[in-house]
């Protein structure tokens, strides 16, 4: 049977960011989509104009709805916007008994939107984090989440193991925002202390929307179909840097990547992007 994943996450009407991100990832890599709205962006590649948060009764309701149908493998979480979509949110995890959980805590779009409120933050660290297999946040997001300001390695290790005592198994500290101007570098920390680079050039580009949503879809896939953390994070790895590398130049901003793009990767003879590890 095909493995069931749910992404419970924001709408970007401009399908590079949130739920449309997840679910192009989670198809193109083989899973079946479910979807829980948590709030709906009119966004496009310029930005975030406004933002509809879903009533966190709405939020309960699709929750309940996927949980008595569907068996759900993995999961990610995105946009959450407030604190009590946060709490439906750790509930719904908690009542289904979902394993696998992958918490991407998104706070600011590209464009400078808040897409969680500062008052979430604290919410985001007590209820969810706990749940985690793995949390993904970007550099500003790890900087926020472990009150710690990040500017070498020494202290991106700092923030990470200040992360992992609020709960989480492990976490993935993302690089898009890092200061290597040739390599984009992801840094794994779990709580046995083992740590891990996953290193890939960097690509010079302005179609990045959407790299941590289409990143952490991937790796939720992975889970799903039962790699290893290590595994679906090299996976993740390569399939957004297919994603960076055939650019699609839609929109007039920072356009979305290229979902397609590792797929036909695995078509062509040596196609598919070599990703460092050092341990
Ligand atoms: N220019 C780039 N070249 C290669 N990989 C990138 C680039 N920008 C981001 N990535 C990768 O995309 C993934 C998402 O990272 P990041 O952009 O930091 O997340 P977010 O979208 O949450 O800010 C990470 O694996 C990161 O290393
Ligand atoms: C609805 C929605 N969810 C998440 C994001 C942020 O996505 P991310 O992958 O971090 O990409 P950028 O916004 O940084 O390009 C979003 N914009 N919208």
């Amino acid at each position: 049977m095909i493995r069931q994943v749910l992404t419970i996450a924001g709408s970007d009407s401009g399908g590079g960011a949130g739920i449309q991100a997840d679910i192009k990832t989670f198809q193109e890599l083989g899973v079946y989509s479910t979807s829980v709205v948590t709030a709906v962006t009119a966004q496009n590649t310029l930005g975030v104009s406004e933002i509809y948060p879903m009533a966190p009764k709405a939020v309960k309701a699709q929750l309940i709805a996927v949980g008595e149908d569907f068996d759900i493998a993995a999961l990610k979480t995105g946009m959450l916007f407030d604190a009590e979509i946060i709490g439906e949110t750790a509930s719904g995890i908690q009542q289904f008994g979902w394993k696998n959980v992958v918490v991407d805590p998104v706070m600011i779009a590209k464009g400078g939107a808040s897409l969680l409120q500062q008052a979430a933050v604290e919410a985001l660290k007590e209820y969810l984090l706990p749940l985690a297999l793995v949390v993904t946040p970007n550099i500003p997001e790890a900087e926020v989440i472990s009150g710690m300001d990040i500017k070498d390695t020494v202290s991106r290790r700092q923030a990470a193991a200040k992360i992992l005592s609020f709960g989480a198994d492990s976490v993935v500290i993302k690089g898009g925002h890092g200061t290597d101007p040739h390599m984009a570098e992801d840094f794994y920390l779990n709580q046995n202390g083992e740590e891990l680079l996953f290193r890939s050039p960097r690509i010079s580009t302005a179609q990045t929307h959407g790299t941590g949503c289409t990143f952490a879809a991937a790796l939720t896939t992975g889970l799903a179909k039962g790699q290893s953390l290590y595994e679906a994070i090299y996976t993740a790895k390569q399939f957004i840097q297919a994603a960076l590398s055939e650019e699609l130049h839609i929109g007039a901003g920072h356009g979305p990547t290229n979902h397609a793009a590792y797929q036909k990767s695995m078509c062509r003879k040596g196609g598919v992007h070599h990703v460092e590890v050092v341990r």
